[in-house]
């Protein structure tokens, strides 16, 4: 681990336009993992507790569908004529063809000539991110050298599949290991498109390194929130809860609303460590039975709960009737439950889906479940769009449903987040 005070200097040289005098947090050792980011006096809910901007960012490029992401302002263009006309292979808007960001990427793209410079190569384009990390100071650099990094098998295929489309692609070993070192920290630390980040269902086509937030450790009920300036792709962290000071600050790396085995299993994989945070030492996670599906006995009115044993295929436990169940049973009740659902939900009828989300689903699965959460959220999305004519129960079915998730929220002990103000929101009008 690097020393919090040498990682301090480092984040306060880079966030030196925000000249922060007095900052509300510091770097720290931390109880969770390695270091972490504490407060320095007690924050009120709602507070700001730090600003943060990307030390890296470039499109994520993941989907066809988004290829035409400009890869300054990541606007999506139209659909003909958006590839830079000077041959580096990157999307490009007429306003930001001229700024200073583009012409730098456009000459290391341009010199390194890319194979078919017209085409919208998503490996190309995707490399750029790390590819930037290349035109950074030292200190940026040293910056990005010092925060995380999981330096798996797979690290270097990346830059290694991006490099076949290029005709003189560098074979520079300090530059290509500032590229995998960046691909690393990025999967580490990083923001990449709506799928990997959905803390609080933020769309966003970009990925993106905000080095002070890559020093915050994850909790499954955290304790802050972020939301981003607009214009300047800047990160706001808010306090979901007054926290007192000397707290550590932590933020989700994963859905709310996603049960204890998924959440498990994703942070496994993805993030590569085993969360023990409290929702995650609690196969009720605080109440709220998110996990929660019927007792097999029919004859039991009881919810059964996965075992917290860390594994991927826990034993079951009724809280009613104490039976203990094997997992294949129980995630197969849940997975029928997600199929009826989805089915109900990706047929045309939003009236057919609120009426078997109020009538029938509670007959096979629990209302806490989270497979009733999502169409609850789909619910409320369609809505909130009114595409559909529901009939006159709509707002009242719309604020049941956003009151419902908040009271799920409020089990959990969630404080204020992004969901919350918009179920708020959309309960009110
Ligand atoms: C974004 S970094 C957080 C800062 C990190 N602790 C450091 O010292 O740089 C993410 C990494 O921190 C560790 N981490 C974060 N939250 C954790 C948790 N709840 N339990 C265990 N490890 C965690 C994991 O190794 C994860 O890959």
């Amino acid at each position: 681990m690097i020393c919090p005070k040498r990682t301090t200097e480092l984040l306060e040289q880079f966030l030196e336009p925000f000249k922060d005098k007095d900052p509300a947090w510091e770097i720290g050792v931390s109880k969770i993992a390695g270091r972490g980011v504490f407060t320095t006096r007690n924050i009120k809910r709602g507070e700001v507790i730090f600003r943060d901007m990307p030390l890296l960012i470039g499109p994520a490029a993941r989907k066809e569908d988004t290829l035409n992401s400009c890869s300054v302002c990541f606007k999506l263009l139209p659909d003909t004529k958006f590839m830079c006309r000077q041959g580096c292979g990157l999307p490009i808007c007429n306003l930001c063809q001229k700024k200073k960001q583009h012409k730098a990427d456009c000459a290391l793209f341009k010199s390194w000539e890319p194979c078919e410079p017209e085409v919208a190569n998503s490996l190309i384009i995707r490399l750029l991110c790390p590819a930037r990390a290349i035109n950074c100071t030292k200190e940026q650099r040293d910056l990005m050298y010092c925060l995380q990094a999981t330096l798996d098998n797979n690290h270097r295929t990346e830059v290694r599949n991006a490099a076949k489309c290029f005709r003189k692609f560098p074979t520079d070993k300090k530059l290509i290991d500032i590229m995998n070192r960046a691909v690393a920290v990025l999967r580490t630390n990083g923001f990449d498109e709506t799928s990997d980040r959905t803390n609080d269902n933020q769309e966003f086509f970009y990925r993106a390194l905000f080095p002070l937030f890559a020093l915050v450790n994850h909790d499954c009920v955290p304790n802050s929130y972020y939301t981003f300036e607009e214009k300047t792709n800047n990160m706001i962290v808010r306090a979901s809860v007054d926290i007192p000071s000397g707290t550590e600050i932590t933020t989700t790396y994963t859905k709310l609303f996603t049960g204890n085995i998924a959440r498990h299993l994703f942070l496994k994989m993805k993030k590569t460590f085993t969360c023990k945070c409290q929702r995650c030492s609690d196969p009720t996670e605080k109440g709220a039975f998110i996990s929660a599906v019927y007792c097999r006995d029919t004859n039991c009115p009881g919810l059964a709960v996965p075992e917290v044993t860390g594994m991927p295929q826990p034993n079951w436990n009724c809280l009613e009737c104490k039976q203990k169940s094997p997992h294949a049973p129980m995630s197969k009740a849940q997975d029928l439950a997600v199929g009826a659902i989805n089915a109900k939900t990706n047929s045309n009828s939003l009236k057919t889906l609120i009426q078997y989300i109020k009538e029938k689903s509670s007959s096979f699965i629990p209302e806490s479940n989270y497979c009733i959460i999502d169409a609850k959220l789909q619910v409320i999305s369609r809505l909130s769009k009114s595409l559909e004519d529901c009939g006159e129960e709509s707002a009242g079915t719309k604020a049941q449903f956003c009151q419902d998730i908040l009271d799920i929220m409020d089990k959990l002990g969630l404080g204020d987040c992004v969901m919350r103000t918009y179920l708020e929101t959309e309960k009110a009008k």
